[in-house]
C-alpha cells in the first residue's frame, strides 16, 4: 500500500523519488535560512518541527505523531498506546555527554513517532544535540550505511554498536552544511532494498 501524498501518486518508486528529492531541497533551506536556529535542540518539539520542514509538502501527516502501529523488519516500534508517554519522557533524558545523546537518539528511534521520515528527521536532530552539547557532528560521509542499519537494529537491545560506529564518524567541522545533508540521503530506497519499507500494522 501506498502512502497518502499531495501529489497523488499511487507509484511507490515515483513517491520515494519524490519525496527524496523534496525533503533534500528543504533540508537544505532549513541551513540556508537559518531556520534550523528556530529548532529547540533535544526535544520532540523540535524533532516535529525538523520532520513538518522536511516533509510538509508531500504528506499532511509531516510533524504529526503516528496513528497506527509501524515495524520494520522484525522490530515493533513504540505501540500507539505507549507513544506520548514515551516522547515525554525522552524530552525528560539528559544529553550532557556523547553517550547520553546516543541513548536519547536511539529511543527517539525506538518511539518512531512519525508514519515515515524519522530516520531523516532524527538524524539531524541527534547532529543538533551533539552541535551544541559537544560541539561535533556526525560525519555521516563516514558512516557506512549498511553498517550503520545493522547497528541501528541491534540498539533496540543494545547501543554499544551505534556508539561506536558513530563515536569514529564524529568531526569538529560543525558548520559544513554538507555533513548534514548527507544524513538525510535515502536514495537506497529504490536501489532494491525492500527490506527497508516500513510495515504498516
Ligand atoms: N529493524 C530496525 N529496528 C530498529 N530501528 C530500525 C530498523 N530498521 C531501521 N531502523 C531505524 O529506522 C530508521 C528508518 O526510519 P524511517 O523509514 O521512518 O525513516 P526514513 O527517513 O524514511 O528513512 P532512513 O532513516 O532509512 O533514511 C533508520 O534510519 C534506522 O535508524
Amino acid at each position: 500500500m501506498i502512502l497518502e501524498n499531495k501529489f497523488n501518486l499511487t507509484d511507490q518508486i515515483e513517491l520515494a523519488k519524490t519525496e527524496e528529492k523534496i525533503s533534500k531541497q528543504k533540508a537544505k533551506q532549513l541551513f540556508d535560512s537559518g531556520d534550523i536556529a528556530k529548532v529547540e535542540v533535544g526535544t520532540f518539539a523540535g524533532l516535529s518541527y525538523i520532520h513538518a520542514y522536511l516533509f510538509g509538502d508531500i504528506y499532511e501527516f509531516a510533524g504529526k505523531i503516528r496513528d497506527v502501529n509501524i515495524a520494520k523488519g522484525n522490530f515493533r516500534f513504540a505501540p500507539l498506546m505507549y507513544l506520548e508517554p514515551s516522547l515525554k519522557h525522552i524530552d525528560t533524558m539528559r544529553q550532557g555527554t556523547f553517550d547520553e545523546i546516543i541513548e536519547k537518539y536511539v529511543e527517539m528511534n525506538i518511539a518512531h513517532p512519525f508514519r515515515e521520515g524519522n530516520g531523516r528527521a532524527t538524524r539531524i536532530w541527534l547532529d543538533l544535540m551533539l552541535k551544541k552539547e559537544i560541539r561535533q557532528v556526525v560525519d555521516w560521509n563516514r558512516v557506512d550505511k549498511d553498517e550503520y542499519l545493522s547497528a541501528m537494529k541491534r540498539s533496540v537491545v543494545k547501543d554499544l554498536e551505534i556508539k561506536a560506529l558513530l563515536k569514529s564518524a564524529l568531526t569538529d567541522r560543525i558548520d559544513d552544511r554538507a555533513l548534514f545533508m548527507k544524513g538525510i540521503d535515502v536514495s537506497y530506497y529504490y536501489e532494491g532494498y525492500s527490506e527497508f519499507k516500513t510495515e504498516e500494522l
